[in-house]
């Protein structure tokens, strides 16, 4: 389903003639298959964010190709990869990312319009969704006026309205506390058994790496042998 081959990546930072380049990762291989939670841990800085920005498609790698399904996306331009995400990728955040002078109902409903939706039928969906995620009764609230749980549920349901077959998630309970957290991970692992729906999460929290049917580890640019042990 998503196949890194290869991925190298770094950074040039610095002023203009006094630049320097920082490594960050080095010839990772890594496949995910349809339906697995894989999750990905490492130090802060390790590179975590790098990676999922690559096979997201928000930066060029360096070196190496990343393939999702039988697209090599690695080679897509800003136009295709927008289409592509739209199609197959649900993200969610740490920050949820929602638009505050929005609605929920209107957060979710936004991702439909984008897709040109028709708007009947994206009323019907979005409210569909709502029951899914168990927030029927917040679809006025504004994002302020949720809890970040309940906030974090409005993200999710903005990426299944889209009926995704992947979701991409950067640090998904990092705003939330224990109890919330362990909520948020149930519903995870639900919607991965009901709807078959392949989850790369990264994460540095324990909690949230023991949700995948396998943790990869980033260490020093590379992955961690380890993480290969289904
Ligand atoms: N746009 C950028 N320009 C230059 N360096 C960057 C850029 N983005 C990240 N880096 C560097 O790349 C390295 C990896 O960063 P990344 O955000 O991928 O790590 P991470 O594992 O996700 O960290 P954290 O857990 O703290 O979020 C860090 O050393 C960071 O400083």
């Amino acid at each position: 389903m998503i196949e890194v081959k290869n991925l190298s990546h770094q950074f040039t930072i610095g002023k203009k003639g006094k630049e320097s380049v920082i490594p960050v990762l080095r010839n990772i291989n890594l496949k995910v298959d349809k339906g697995e939670v894989v999750t990905v841990v490492g130090r802060s800085g390790s590179g975590k964010s790098t990676l999922l920005n690559l096979i997201s498609g928000y930066m060029s790698p360096a070196e190496g190709e990343i393939f999702i399904d039988s697209n090599k996306v690695s080679d897509f331009n800003e136009s295709k990869w927008a289409d592509f995400r739209l199609n197959n990728l649900g993200f969610i955040f740490q920050s949820f990312q929602l638009i505050p002078s929005m609605t929920a109902f209107e957060n979710v409903e936004l991702a439909l319009t984008l897709k040109g939706v028709k708007v009947v039928e994206r009323r019907k969906q979005t409210e569909a969704i709502f029951q899914k995620v168990g927030l029927e009764k917040f679809t006025e609230h504004y994002p302020s006026e949720l809890s970040g749980g309940q906030q974090q549920r409005v993200s999710i349901a903005r990426a299944l309205v889209l009926n995704p077959p992947i979701i991409l998630a950067d640090e998904p309970t990092g705003s939330l506390d224990s109890e919330t957290e362990e909520e948020l991970l149930s519903f995870i692992k639900e919607l991965n058994r009901e709807l078959g729906i392949t989850f790369l999460i990264i994460t540095h929290d324990d909690k949230v790496a023991r949700i995948g049917n396998r943790v990869i580890e980033i260490m020093d640019g590379k992955l961690n042998k380890e993480a290969f042990a289904s």
